[in-house]
């Protein structure tokens, strides 16, 4: 079964101008033990899907349909407290700044052993298992650096931290949100090694949000390219970085064609912007930057496999397969 199963979601936020469709019709799939890479230009709504599987979505957000199955159970009618009950131990997440999960006045030790607070266990094996989960993501002489504060670690480190507390709790999901972005290189490849060790370890679920398409490219299984607010390809990172079908992935991949040797940090930028999510264009969401797009791209695409477990929503592979 999978760990995270979204079914066509679709999510808006009410604005002075009208509904701004953020979400529309999203399916995503998460199965088990795999690490599957989010990739999209912003505004895509990457942060809109981490805030609608959590359930921690702005006041003006609204799901207007859809399934967020968790270990077949569906998030969006849980109630308050169970899903509070979820977060941090079954579904644990990693930000862009570590800095959003440490608390600067409390030594690192103090933090890791408060978020066993659920264990009955005695507080001597709660600093064993702290430090057990330190040396494990790669810090030096854990033991003794439990009793340090957040700034006293460098930023890599704070990371690698972050990544511990998150993994602390053995969690089913591990939603990484652009963890390496603000990282330099070297430190990125490190950590994307160790995140990959430590899956495998704890044998749990990831779904990793990046821009960089290098690193999805070496760390993930699946990934799904999302544009303007839409899964538009979704598939093996082999199949998706090699044959891509989807005019958006092929402009994001010839942009720069050596993205996966030279881990490129940033998405490549391709002419045009994305289209007004409150004034939706009616057909594809993609045909106003489209070089390719033709008649049929006036209707909306439904999502169709370009080859075993590889789908794709573009009226091209129609044509093509038909060619
Ligand atoms: N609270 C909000 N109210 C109104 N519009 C919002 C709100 N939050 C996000 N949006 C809009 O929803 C769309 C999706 O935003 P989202 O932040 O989910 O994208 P993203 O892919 O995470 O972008 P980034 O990489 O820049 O964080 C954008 O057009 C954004 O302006």
């Amino acid at each position: 079964m999978a760990v995270l199963d979204i079914q066509k979601l679709s999510v808006s936020y009410a604005t002075p101008r009208g509904e701004l469709k953020a979400l529309r019709d999203v399916s995503i799939t998460v199965p088990d033990r795999k690490i599957v890479g989010i990739v999209g230009e912003s505004g895509c709504g990457k942060s809109t899907l981490i805030s609608a599987i959590i359930r921690l979505m702005a006041p003006n957000a609204h799901v207007g349909s859809g399934q967020v199955a968790f270990k077949g159970e569906d998030l969006l009618t849980k109630g308050e407290a169970q899903i509070r009950a979820l977060r941090g131990t079954q579904i644990s997440m990693v930000f862009q700044d570590p800095m959003q999960t440490h608390n600067p006045v409390l030594t690192v030790g103090r933090q890791m052993i408060d978020i066993q607070y659920r264990d009955a266990l005695s507080k001597a094996e709660k600093r064993k298992r702290a430090v057990d989960m330190l040396a494990l993501v790669g810090i030096p002489d854990p033991e003794a650096r439990l009793n340090q504060y957040p700034f006293e670690f460098s930023g890599g480190m704070r990371q690698r931290i972050a990544i511990a507390m998150a993994l602390m709790a053995r969690p089913a999901l591990l939603i990484a949100d652009e963890p390496t972005t603000a990282l330099d290189a070297t430190l990125e490849v490190q950590i994307i090694k160790r995140l990959r060790e430590l899956q495998d370890e704890i044998g749990c679920s990831i779904l990793f949000i990046s821009h960089h398409l290098g690193v999805i490219a070496e760390l993930c299984d699946e990934v799904v390219v999302m544009y303007a607010g839409e899964v538009v390809e979704a598939g093996s990172v082999r199949d998706v970085f090699h044959s891509p079908a989807h005019p958006y992935t092929r402009a994001l991949l010839e942009c720069d064609p050596g993205h996966i040797k030279e881990k490129t940090r940033n998405l490549p930028t391709i002419p045009g912007n994305i289209p007004d999510l409150v004034n939706l264009p009616s057909g594809c969401i993609f045909a106003a930057r489209c070089p390719r797009r033709f008649d049929a791209c006036t209707a909306r695409p439904a999502m169709a496999e370009a080859s075993a477990g590889h789908g794709t929503a573009c009226h091209l592979i129609g044509m093509e397969m038909t060619a």
